[in-house]
């Protein structure tokens, strides 16, 4: 819960409070304030409003979820990283659209002006994207007939489904909506029975083993148990396996070529170690397997295997809320077919329903018939996505940020319920705001280097009297990235056309790096070439 939300029906009041536990309480307390709005707010619903009066309050509700609803990059980010029109980012718009919504439906005090609020965001929500209005391409020559068995086995133990599995060009497998789906339509609904979970181990002959070791988690048990599992042919869950990947294509599995090409990029280093840790959990585990052939059968438990079911599990497994509070790493037949998108569809599932025992996946914004249906795999950098998932997501990605590895300054000046202890920069283009003073970079960051140059106070009249400190500033960032950009390399005179699907997707994110860090470069020297060029207020 981001916030609340409640509706004072005796006083035909409707107030909203950020919750004082919100790990970002005070930086999102002052943008609430930079808006002229408190952490608790009250909305009249008294009577009718006219349009005007009722636009002013749709806003101010709007404003109010959006800063509550806002994750840690956006607030790092901040007011610079709005649009004109307010926008911080499409996920944030659809969560505070749809919390307010949720927050309002089950309110039974039906005022005129509650119900033209209630419409205005619905309104709202049919026109938030759009962006991604790309035109589904199917694979039509692709016969989907292990897809279509899943989806069969999953009818017939209760789930229930408004998408039909595809071929589509750029995703592999995908989900369409087979009719319009408006906000709040439950896409997919997968009873707790087909859902394969941790359970399933307690209930093997593996667990009198598995649960003696030191140190072995529920995670590591299930997945020795889905490497069996798989090769059952009795197994509940066959169609399932048998809808699976041969081989997953992830940073993981990257070839010699594909890491060469990596060369100079952050990205290099999360892969190999991603990779060295499981090789090291892998020979950790086989002395342990070995004693117990009869129970784990070796050729189940080679090296490819074991790197299959990581790459399974990081690719596809959800992390899911049961009804005992507890958080499970799940595999969900039928909804691993969802890909992610910038632009879901659905961002709110992970609980299962008490009432119906089941999981449900319901829309936060529209969805129409033939459209590919989307979900929020969560708010990844994309060489996370790279690495765990093996691709690079459509469009500009707000979470595609470089952190700096910079040392936090123990200063008693500086507010220390609104400092930072890591920054990060991103694409300057995210940025609104390249005026004197922003450059299109990020404020904390240029706060922090301010002290760092010894500028304690940060007021406009401060800024004016130290330029000197404004062009060090500047100057120092852009040797930081020039050096970056210097370990980046040129540009790869691999053909790209003919090359493997590794090298492509290494080339392409070597490419978005790029662009990310000449975009701050552009801006260090802009900011540069602004400050010579300006003349302090009198
Ligand atoms: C949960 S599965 C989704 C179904 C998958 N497309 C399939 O064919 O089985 C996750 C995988 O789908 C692919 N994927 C998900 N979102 C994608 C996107 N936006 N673009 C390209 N591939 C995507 C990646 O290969 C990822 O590892």
């Amino acid at each position: 819960m981001v916030g609340t939300l409640n509706i004072m029906s005796e006083t035909g009041e409707l107030s909203l409070e950020l919750p004082q536990d919100d790990p970002f309480y005070q930086h999102k307390k002052k943008l609430l304030s930079c808006k002229g709005l408190g952490v608790k707010e009250t909305l009249s619903l008294n009577g009718s409003l006219s349009q005007e009066l009722l636009n002013v309050a749709f806003e101010k509700l709007l404003q109010f979820g959006r800063i509550a609803n806002l994750d840690k990059v956006e607030v790092y980010f901040g007011e610079d990283a709005c649009t004109p029109s307010g926008v911080y980012s499409v996920r944030n718009e659809i969560s505070a659209l749809s919390w307010i919504l949720s927050l309002m439906i089950p309110v039974s005090c039906k005022t005129q002006t509650l119900e033209a609020l209630r419409a205005a965001v619905k309104s709202r929500i049919n026109d938030v994207v759009g962006v991604e209005k790309e035109e589904v391409r199917v694979d039509d020559s692709y016969r989907c007939g292990k897809e279509s068995r899943l989806v069969q086995w999953g009818q017939n133990n209760g789930v229930k489904t408004k998408l039909k599995i595809a071929q589509i060009d750029g995703y592999g497998r995908g989900a369409i909506a087979t009719e319009d789906l408006k906000f709040g339509d439950v896409a997919l609904e997968i009873p707790i029975s087909s859902i394969i979970s941790e359970e399933y181990v307690y209930n093997s002959d593996m667990y009198p083993i598995l649960e003696k070791v030191d140190g072995m988690t529920s995670e590591t048990m299930l997945l020795l148990w889905t490497m069996r599992e798989k090769h059952n042919p009795e197994s509940k869950f066959k169609p399932y396996f048998d809808s699976l990947q041969e081989n997953f294509c992830t940073g993981l599995s990257f070839g010699v070529n594909a890491i060469m090409v990596l060369d100079g990029t952050l990205l290099l280093d999360e892969i190999m170690q991603a990779k060295e840790l499981l090789r090291e959990r892998y020979d950790e585990l086989i002395p342990l397997l070995s004693k117990h052939r009869d129970i784990f059968p070796m050729e189940l438990y080679t090296w490819e295997h074991y790197l299959w079911a990581c790459e399974l599990y990081y690719s596809n497994s959800m992390q899911i809320k049961f009804p005992d509070g507890k958080l499970k790493t799940c595999l969900i037949p039928v909804a691993g077919f969802l890909n992610h998108s910038i632009y879901p569809h659905i961002v709110k599932y992970g609980k299962v329903e008490v009432e119906t025992s089941s999981l449900k996946f319901p829309l936060s914004r529209p969805c129409n018939k033939g459209e590919q249906c989307f979900l929020s795999y969560g708010n990844y950098c994309s060489s996370h996505l790279l690495t765990f998932y093996g691709f690079l997501p459509k469009g500009d990605n707000p979470y595609d940020i470089i952190p700096l590895d910079v040392d936090v300054i123990d200063d008693e000046d500086t507010e220390s319920e609104l400092s930072w202890t890591s920054h990060m920069l991103r694409g300057t283009w995210l940025s609104n705001n390249h005026d004197m003073f922003h450059y299109g970079l990020p404020t904390p960051l240029l706060n922090y280097l301010r002290r760092a140059h010894g500028l304690v106070h940060h007021s406009e009249t401060d800024l004016w009297k130290n330029l000197e400190v404004e062009v060090g500033v500047l100057e120092n960032l852009r040797s930081t990235f020039e050096d970056m950009m210097q370990n980046l390399g040129d540009a790869d005179s691999i053909d790209r056309d003919n090359a493997d699907w590794d090298v492509k997707m290494a080339m392409e994110f070597k490419e978005r790096q790029r662009k990310i860090l000449s975009s701050i470069l552009d801006s260090c020297s802009a900011g540069i070439k602004l400050i010579q060029e300006s003349k302090p207020p009198v």
